[in-house]
């Protein structure tokens, strides 16, 4: 698999976006270190034994694509929340393939100011998204910034708070620095971030009275810098098809309901959709995966409870290819990233794919879950070496006061962060954008 080069077609615009970077080739260490547990998530138990690898199969080519049918009506919305449990019946395999529209010139943000072939998808696609809602809340939502702030709002309350705390009528000074500093590093910003704020405000007010907006003005600008490197736009290359979308993480960490947030923006711009239900231990995870599928018009591809992770993926490609499939999306089980066999199982899954098509798969999505704090500084280091994770999206970012960690990860790993996620519903994924979160999260 080619993990260094990704190459672009389809993009979710980020209004800062700089050009994406290659990604770190992976490599991986020969035994994981043994890491702090997050909060929440649980470990689930090792995989049962797995069968043969599949063999490769010759990839045949297909013809032209045929035009737009007539958007069909979106299935039923499955009710809100996560099956409780799953049954072993409706864990076989299925594959039911709705139509999914196919991307036409008049699609509302799909090929404006695209190459030929390429497609564009900015936030025409998240208010289209929001069509296959159950029904339209009685009042208007927020709009994004005002839902980000509130999702903000404990990160920077607790921040500003405390910076508050810190400033009350003082002359900044040593003393108010290294205050400052301890503030910034207990709100997860990262020592690199918070040297830079106190550099930054030392630089410009050193010995003269600073108020606490002063002091948030010149944070929310220098974590902004830090941010504006990441804050890249998801590009999908689909002159291969199916572009291959891995979507790998801790458990809990938000992995499958981004994959059907993912979906809806896709399936919105009219593209065609297969979803592969990889977390192949939790039948609650199928049926998780099964109900987004239906909300969004895409195809499921599942498989008995136990089975081999890898053997679905394979057996997902063949069904996302023969049906026209412009994405293919894997969903995996959440793993610690210290336990060292199912991290193993991870890269079998990339070696399978790679069997299909050498460059597969083409991305490699990190979900990481805000709430977890430090500990998700590590979770970034060992899957980016593990599976090639080639950008990430953070979710949880509402109603955690740990969204600074965000800040820690772009400073240390400079992985690019398409998304994020601020609440349960299909809308509350958004491009990331470095200014908008520098000013939420700094209250300015
Ligand atoms: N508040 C909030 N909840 C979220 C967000 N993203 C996901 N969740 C919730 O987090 C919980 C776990 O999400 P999942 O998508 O099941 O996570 P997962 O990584 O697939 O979980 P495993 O299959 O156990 O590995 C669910 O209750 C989701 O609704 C978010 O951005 N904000």
């Amino acid at each position: 698999m080619a993990l260094g080069f990704i190459r672009k077609v389809f993009s979710f615009g980020g209004p800062d976006a700089p050009p994406a970077q290659p990604p770190t080739p992976p490599e991986t260490p020969p035994e994981m270190p043994p890491a702090p547990q997050p909060e929440t998530p649980q470990s689930p138990p090792d995989f049962p034994p797995q069968p043969e690898p599949v063999q490769p199969r010759e990839v045949p080519t297909f013809p032209p694509l045929p035009d737009a049918p007539a958007p069909t009506e979106m299935p039923p919305a499955a009710p809100p929340g996560i099956p409780s449990a799953g049954d072993a019946d409706r864990a076989e395999a299925v594959a039911d393939v709705p139509n999914a529209a196919r991307p036409a010139d008049d699609t509302p943000g799909a090929g404006e100011g695209t190459a030929p072939g390429r497609i564009t998808v900015g936030k025409a696609v998240g208010v289209a998204a929001r069509a296959v809602e159950p029904a339209p809340p009685e009042a208007p939502r927020p709009g994004w910034f005002q839902r980000l702030s509130q999702g903000l709002a404990r990160s920077s309350r607790e921040l500003t708070g405390n910076i508050a705390g810190v400033f009350t009528k003082k002359k900044l000074d040593e003393d108010t620095l290294q205050d400052l500093e301890d503030v910034l590093i207990r709100a997860d910003l990262g020592m690199e971030t918070a040297l830079r704020v106190t550099d930054a405000l030392s630089a410009s007010r050193y010995g003269r009275d600073v108020s606490d907006a002063d002091v948030r003005a010149i944070m929310a600008a220098e974590i902004e810098k830090v941010l504006a490197p990441v804050a890249m736009p998801l590009e999908l290359d689909l002159r291969v098809k199916p572009h291959v979308v891995l979507v790998v993480g801790v458990n809990g960490t938000g992995k499958t309901t981004t994959i059907g947030k993912l979906a809806a923006k896709l399936t919105a711009g009219g593209l065609k959709v297969t979803l592969a239900a990889g977390d192949t231990f939790r039948a609650a995870a199928i049926e998780q995966l099964k109900i987004w599928g239906e909300r969004t018009g895409s195809q499921v591809v599942s498989s008995r409870l136990g089975a081999d992770a890898a053997g679905l993926a394979f057996e997902a490609y063949e069904k996302a290819r023969d049906a026209g499939s412009d994405v293919l999306i894997i969903d995996t089980a959440g793993r610690l990233q210290n336990k060292v066999e199912l991290m193993a199982e991870l890269e079998k899954i990339v070696r399978v794919l790679g069997k299909h098509d050498p460059d597969a798969p083409h991305t490699v999505l990190q979900t990481v879950d805000a709430t977890t704090g430090q500990n998700a500084l590590s979770q970034v280091e060992i899957f980016r070496n593990v599976a090639g994770v080639s950008g990430l999206v953070m979710t949880k970012l509402d109603g955690t006061a740990r969204g600074g960690i965000l800040v820690a990860i772009a400073a240390k790993h400079k992985l690019p962060v398409y998304f994020i996620g601020v609440g349960e519903q299909v809308d509350d994924l958004e491009p990331f954008s470095a200014g908008d979160f520098a000013r939420a999260i700094a209250g300015v």
